[in-house]
């Protein structure tokens, strides 16, 4: 079966039609991206978990977190002073929006398919290519920073709650990752806002992402491997897992941690900390039982933001933010390519 060029047709409307039989050729990877088959029953290995408690010593906590940074690029903290029924009700947003409206209902919300990023319903992430494999998944971006940004009208009005969830889910990431951001100068010895001042006002956009079950998940990716490309991603899941970070060649999956939320540093960190630390490769996988949602939280710089170092001597080109993104919605993410590019 093939997907009509153009056509946006979406992932979970094919899982209805596919079941339970083949998927269509466009989302098959090669073999060589393909999720491993039988992950080695040695992976014990998990991202590390960090409390942000207030009875946290401070030397401490400095010190995981710089760990965390370098070692890995992705971690989970817990004791973040994020209300969890926040996290729930964000988490139920997206599952009504998918999962309680017809697909016609959706499709009002469609995002415009010509335009990168664009706001609302989506499926295809790249600007189309006959070399780009799609990805086993439908999404939902908000624009919900610089507050100027926001406009709930483009974003469901049901359940009756779901604006005021987005407007204060949004608020209380953009204070996480500013807190974060400051441990994570400060783990490196830099002033507390040296990253902040670096990256300027953050652009926010929360996705929500949804993979419908796959009949063929080991043919397939939810979400092919990439880094971020702004600053700092903050993202929830469901209890399904899929989340998979690349580590020393192997892929450690996120198990679900259903109060905490994963961190995850994203490219325009690693060129501000001169490559001290790595945004971290990630992918997500399917499964063929169980349809999976995921929220992200993403902070970037603004599009005319010229990215650099500030940490000397610079081992990273500086970078117009604006340029960087074409780049990437044009040629794919590839794992990290664009950024090891800017690598002197
Ligand atoms: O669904 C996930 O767990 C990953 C989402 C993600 O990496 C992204 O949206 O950039
Ligand atoms: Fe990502």
């Amino acid at each position: 079966m093939e997907v009509a060029a153009g056509e946006p047709i979406r992932v979970q409307t094919l899982s209805q039609l596919t079941k339970p039989s083949q998927i269509p050729s466009q989302y098959i990877q090669p073999p060589e991206t393909r999720p491993d088959p039988t992950p080695s029953p040695t992976t014990t290995k998990a991202i590390p978990s960090i409390s942000l408690g207030s009875h946290r010593d401070v030397t401490l906590l400095r010190r995981e977190i710089g760990e965390a940074c370098r070692d890995w690029g992705a971690f989970h903290v817990t004791d973040h002073n994020v209300p969890i029924k926040l996290l729930n009700d964000m988490r139920n947003n997206g599952r009504s929006f998918f999962e309680k409206r017809g697909v016609e209902d959706k499709m009002k919300y469609s995002c415009d398919s010509n335009l990168p990023a664009s706001e609302g319903y989506g499926s295809r992430m790249l600007v189309e290519s006959n070399e780009t494999v799609l990805d086993w998944r439908d999404y939902f971006d908000h624009h919900t920073r610089p507050v100027s940004r926001r406009n709930p009208l483009k974003w469901p009005e049901t359940p009756s709650n779901y604006r005021e969830v987005v407007a204060e889910y949004s608020d209380r990431m953009h204070a996480l990752a500013q807190k974060l951001l400051c441990l994570i100068s400060e783990s490196l010895g830099l002033p507390s806002s040296c990253i902040e001042e670096a990256v300027g006002e953050f652009y926010q956009n929360i996705t929500v992402s949804y993979y419908p079950p796959c009949p063929q998940p080991e043919l397939t990716l939810g979400l092919q491997s990439h880094s971020d490309m702004g600053c700092i991603t903050l993202l929830i899941q469901d209890d399904v897992g899929g989340l998979q970070v690349l580590k020393d060649g192997q892929w450690i999956t996120v198990h679900p941690v259903s109060d905490a939320i994963v961190v995850i540093l994203a490219d325009q960190t690693e060129v501000i900390t001169n490559g001290q630390y790595r945004s971290a490769i990630h992918r997500a996988i399917t499964n063929a039982n169980r349809a999976r949602l995921s929220v992200a939280t993403f902070h970037d710089p603004a599009k005319t933001m010229t990215i650099s170092p500030v940490i000397h001597p610079p081992r990273y080109k500086q970078v117009n933010y604006g340029d960087y993104v074409s780049l990437w919605y044009t040629k794919g993410p590839d794992g990290k390519r664009n950024i090891d590019a800017l690598q002197i």
